[in-house]
């Protein structure tokens, strides 16, 4: 049905937002899919799996305090708003088409090299492969897809928040090899905190200053996207 979705007439129109919007963040989804007409449930079957995300994602935000000997819910008591408008957590369906390796460039990658904005983030892939993760030895190593397994990744507001004990994972998704014309699905769920949670560091230090959340998001959105 994805995929579908994403070979679909309705593209296009979606193109401008695109531009206009740096791609399909929170304040839309919900928005978009009650647009789109042509391939049934797919809003509903969206949806519903937007909310087992959000279920899955408290428990292991519990399991990540717990872990750390924190209160179980340090983290969670900051995420109390998924799904609403006072959450910016995406669910983002990522579609990447075959690849005509006549006309790839050098150093191409399907994704770039960069590490996610909030506390944790969701992924689910296809069976292709392609996602790449940095070791501590700066190693770019392999993640593929296990079937029935859910990939966790760190992002950047964990690490801040747990003072660099969870350190956020760097990744990429990189080109099948020459002559391969195989496509790339994925799902990745951007888990973040409530836009008013102020984020400090659980251990008491003051090695990052207190941030908002949403204030975090906005200014990871403005250098990523914003004018140079
Ligand atoms: O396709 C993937 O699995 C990775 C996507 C990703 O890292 C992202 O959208 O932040
Ligand atoms: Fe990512």
């Amino acid at each position: 049905e994805n995929k579908m979705y994403f070979m679909g007439p309705q593209m296009k129109r979606y193109l401008n937002w695109w531009n206009v919007n740096h791609g399909w963040v929170s304040f839309e989804w919900f928005y978009i899919l009650s647009f789109h007409k042509g391939v049934d449930d797919f809003r509903d079957v969206h949806a519903s799996f937007y909310l087992r995300c959000k279920e899955l994602s408290l428990r292991v935000l519990r399991v990540m305090a717990l872990c750390l000997n924190l209160e179980a819910e340090v983290f969670l008591s900051a995420h109390k708003h998924i799904g609403s408008d006072v959450n910016g957590t995406t669910l983002r369906t990522l579609y990447y088409p075959p690849v005509n390796s006549t006309c790839v460039k050098e150093n191409q990658l399907r994704c770039g090299e960069h590490s996610d904005y909030g506390s944790i983030t969701l992924v689910f892939q296809s069976s292709e492969g392609g996602l790449q993760v940095l070791n501590r030895a700066g190693e770019f190593i392999s993640a593929p897809s296990i079937p029935g397994t859910v990939l966790i990744n760190i992002a950047d507001l964990m690490q801040r928040w747990t003072s660099d004990v969870y350190v956020s994972a760097v990744h990429r998704v990189l080109l099948p090899p020459a002559g391969d014309s195989s496509t790339r699905q994925s799902l990745a769920f951007f888990v973040q905190p409530d836009d008013e949670a102020i984020i400090s560091c659980c251990d008491g230090s003051d090695k990052y200053p207190p941030v908002k959340s949403v204030d975090y998001l906005l200014s990871r959105f403005k250098d990523s996207y914003g004018k140079k």
